[in-house]
């Protein structure tokens, strides 16, 4: 049976990057996904918009929604502090198992908890079964039409708090209108746009910072 794109994504990695050593992970998925086959990683230009708000938020406990391959889960865990983690929901079991592997070859794994399932059925179950007490950063890049219900849920489960950041990818291609109608109209959230262009293309892309006012 042929391999998928992203196996062949993780053999690369497996082959030419340096274990144990998140940033050549991360520049090697991007040099396969530039120059091979394209993938829907967030990518080195959007990956650094991810880095500056991880740095001016220091979460203790971040929550990714869409894992995909691990580049973005690699990507915020090797810029957590000592004791901070992330947890990382992946509703498709392909894409969790290689994800799973890639976190372990960047030698991320004790950062990372990759959770597996409709982000629907786990929400609910992170202050019970996760131990999450609420979440200082929330990555949204999973399917655009759960950004909002997704954001409702967050809320409804209790876990944000004043100060809470949500990063959302993908703003304008494949596009979250009905999300940004919620977020830039909703007074509990103070919302900042981040222009760039899709990963490895010059295609126009942008992110979305909204920041929970409690
Ligand atoms: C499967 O579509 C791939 C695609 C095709 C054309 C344009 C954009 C995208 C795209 C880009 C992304 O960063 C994405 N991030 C998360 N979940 C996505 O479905 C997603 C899709
Ligand atoms: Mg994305």
């Amino acid at each position: 049976m042929n391999q998928s794109k992203e196996q062949r994504i993780l053999n690369f990695v497996l082959q030419n990057a340096v274990r144990g050593d998140p940033c050549s992970v991360l520049d090697t998925i991007d040099k396969y996904c530039s120059q091979k086959e394209w993938a829907m990683n967030v990518g080195d230009e959007k990956g650094l918009i991810l880095d500056k708000t991880l740095e001016e938020v220091n979460p203790s406990v971040a929550l990714e929604l869409g894992t995909y391959c691990g580049y973005s889960a690699v990507r915020i865990a090797r810029l957590l502090k000592p004791g901070a983690r992330l947890l990382t929901v992946e509703f498709n079991p392909e894409f969790a198992a290689i994800a799973k592997q890639m976190i372990e070859f960047a030698g991320v794994q004790d950062k990372v908890k990759l959770l597996e399932g409709p982000s629907e059925e786990i929400i609910p179950q992170l202050k019970k079964k996760y131990e999450v007490g609420t979440l200082d950063f929330v990555f949204l890049d999973h399917w655009k039409d759960r950004y909002t219900p997704d954001t409702i849920l967050l809320q409804e489960c209790n876990l944000l708090k004043k100060g809470s950041v949500l990063l959302a990818d993908n703003i304008i291609v494949p596009g979250a209108p009905e999300f940004i109608n919620y977020i830039r109209n909703n007074p509990r959230f103070q919302c900042t746009n981040y222009p760039s262009h899709l990963e490895y293309m010059k295609v126009v892309d942008a992110m979305e910072k909204a920041v929970f006012l409690g």
